[in-house]
């Protein structure tokens, strides 16, 4: 036969190996340290019982939410968030800081609050010049600014005004703490980032606060050690399977990023109870990932039609035609799927299978589509490329599984709704695709690939590479909007699900934050990885 001259990505071995992953131990596994977090906790519990100035509850509910505590007191941060809410107190001796902390945490919990609250702040339509030496209340208003909806100018104004006045700061560099915590706020706001990640850097940065509270101190370091060592069964255990299945050697062609996966499904639920979840949402990562570089890398135009009608086919006899390596990574891929509906059909009498193959069967067609584009050499549209690159990004893929596998009861009416790809899940894929165009493109155009977003807006209208780089950036803020309204609207599915969709664009935006942290693991996705699966906090 013809020579098959075979594109090559040259991927680096995973960051860590097998033995190492399994060696990874936690002294706090176990209950050696549970009497000693629920002492700290009831400690907890009972500051959230007696603070009564309104700005000190708002403060200690953003406290322990930047901490990573909050979801150990959801309970008592309603009570107060309804208490607030419905008195006024508050609102008299105002200043921008209350009033911008204030909008924040009321619009992050679902309640319908005014951008007019900032009305107070402005004067013929701009913010008051002197409100720019108040960098708390600048800070305040530039996190609160990224809970905005479309079409809110004067929330659009204040990212404008607290940016430009934030950065002024840090050139400044008055106060190096604070410059600290402006120049993380600058890089990416608190609504788009991961909160594990955060509360593991929070809480160095409030260890050394002059208004520290030893207790909640304490509280945040054990609970994330605790939390960790949870997440180290998890690795460890998903880590057997993946080998298990052979993928990452008999396809040395493809990614091996097993704990890279890993951590995709932590930013999305990093609750200890939600076990489950990551391990099956780490096989569905890693099996995308793999045939992803099947479509993207390694298969012939004609190899991909088989794999694609066999992915439709979804039965065993569809094999037959395939090449080997198209063989072992279907069966892998099946065995996968259809142990995970088979634990759902066991548990709870709900039959998945046509859901999960026609989500698998659509993410296929979607990879072949910009094969067929790579191979015949044709650049879309930016909307045409969009249109498809929502599916191939396989978020859809990702969140329908995550749903399958922490909800009980499944119900019809959410999965119908599922089926049709909602505003929530488009929303989530937009921003996994525009923010993984900006971390991969470069690399994937270099070794072949389709054109992405950033070449199609070139193509489209001339712009530079920067100038479609930015516009980019700012599709994704864009998109942002759309998402934060979707949390305000009526849904048949649970916070809970919201909240991974939101989680899976945070993710998207902490993996690629200093380029391709998933396929080239650059140093500071190593740094994050080592922090937060490796080492306990001292
Ligand atoms: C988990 C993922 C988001 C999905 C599989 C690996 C990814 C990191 C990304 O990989 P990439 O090759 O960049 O996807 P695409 O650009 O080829 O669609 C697509
Ligand atoms: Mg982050
Ligand atoms: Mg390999
Ligand atoms: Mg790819
Ligand atoms: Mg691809
Ligand atoms: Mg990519």
């Amino acid at each position: 036969s013809t020579d098959i001259v075979r594109r090559s990505a040259n991927y680096q071995p995973p960051i860590w190996d097998y033995d190492y992953i399994q060696s990874l131990r936690s002294e706090y596994l176990g209950e050696e340290y549970t009497g000693q977090v629920n002492k700290l906790k009831e400690q907890v519990r009972m500051m959230l019982h007696k603070v009564m100035d309104p700005l000190e509850q708002l403060e200690l509910i953003d406290t322990l939410q930047r901490l990573g505590l909050s979801y150990h007191f959801e309970g008592e941060t309603k009570r107060i968030l309804e208490g607030l809410y419905h008195g006024d107190d508050l609102w008299k001796k105002e200043n921008l800081y209350a009033t911008a902390l204030k909008f924040r945490l009321f619009r992050q919990h679902g309640y319908s609050m005014s951008e007019e609250v900032f009305n107070s702040s402005m004067e013929r339509g701009s913010f008051k010049a002197c409100l720019c030496d108040d960098t708390k209340g600048m800070l305040a208003l530039y996190e609160a600014s990224f809970l905005s909806i479309e079409g809110e100018n004067i929330l659009e104004e204040a990212r404008d005004f607290s940016t430009k006045h934030l950065q002024e700061f840090v050139k400044q560099n008055k106060d190096q703490n604070l410059s600290t915590v402006v120049s993380h706020a600058l890089e990416l706001p608190l609504h788009w980032r991961i909160l594990r990640v955060e509360a593991r850097w929070f809480i160095d940065v409030y260890r050394s606060k002059e208004d520290m509270n030893p207790t909640l101190l304490k509280l945040a370091e054990l609970d994330f050690n605790m939390v960790q060592a949870a997440h180290q069964e998890d690795l460890k255990q998903v880590s057997r399977w993946w080998r298990s299945t052979g993928l990452a050697e008999k396809l040395s062609f493809v990614r091996d990023r097993l704990t890279e996966s890993f951590f995709w499904t932590v930013g999305c639920t990093f609750h200890p109870h939600f076990g489950y979840c990551r391990r099956m949402s780490t096989k569905v990562n890693v099996l995308i990932t793999v045939i992803d570089d099947i479509y993207d890398v390694y298969g012939t135009l004609d190899e991909l039609e088989l794999f694609t009608d066999a992915v439709e086919r979804w039965e065993i006899n569809a094999m037959d035609g395939l090449p080997n390596y198209m063989k072992i990574c279907f069966l892998a891929l099946h065995n996968s799927v259809n142990e995970m509906a088979f634990d759902i059909l066991k548990e709870q009498e709900f039959h998945i299978i046509r859901y999960l193959k026609k989500t698998w069967a659509d993410l296929c067609r979607a990879y072949l589509l910009e094969a067929k584009w790579y191979y015949s050499g044709y650049t879309p549209r930016l909307q045409e490329y969009l249109e498809n690159a929502c599916f191939s990004i396989a978020a859809p893929t990702i969140l329908l599984h995550a749903y399958f596998s922490y909800t009980n009861p499944i119900t019809k009416e959410a999965l119908d709704c599922l089926e049709e790809y909602p505003n929530i899940v488009r929303l989530s894929s937009m921003i996994l695709r525009l923010a993984d165009d900006l971390g991969t493109s470069t690399d994937e155009l270099k070794r072949g690939d389709v054109p992405k977003s950033i070449q199609c807006y070139m193509n489209e209208t001339g712009a530079s590479e920067e100038d479609a780089r930015e516009y980019i950036r700012y599709l994704i803020s864009a998109t942002w909007k759309k998402m934060n309204e979707e949390r305000a609207a009526t849904s048949p599915f649970s916070e809970t699900f919201i909240e991974i969709a939101f989680n899976l664009g945070r993710m998207a935006q902490c993996m690629y934050q200093y380029g391709d942290g998933h396929g080239v693991g650059n140093h500071e996705t190593k740094d994050r990885l080592l922090s937060l699966f490796v080492q306990p906090i001292p």
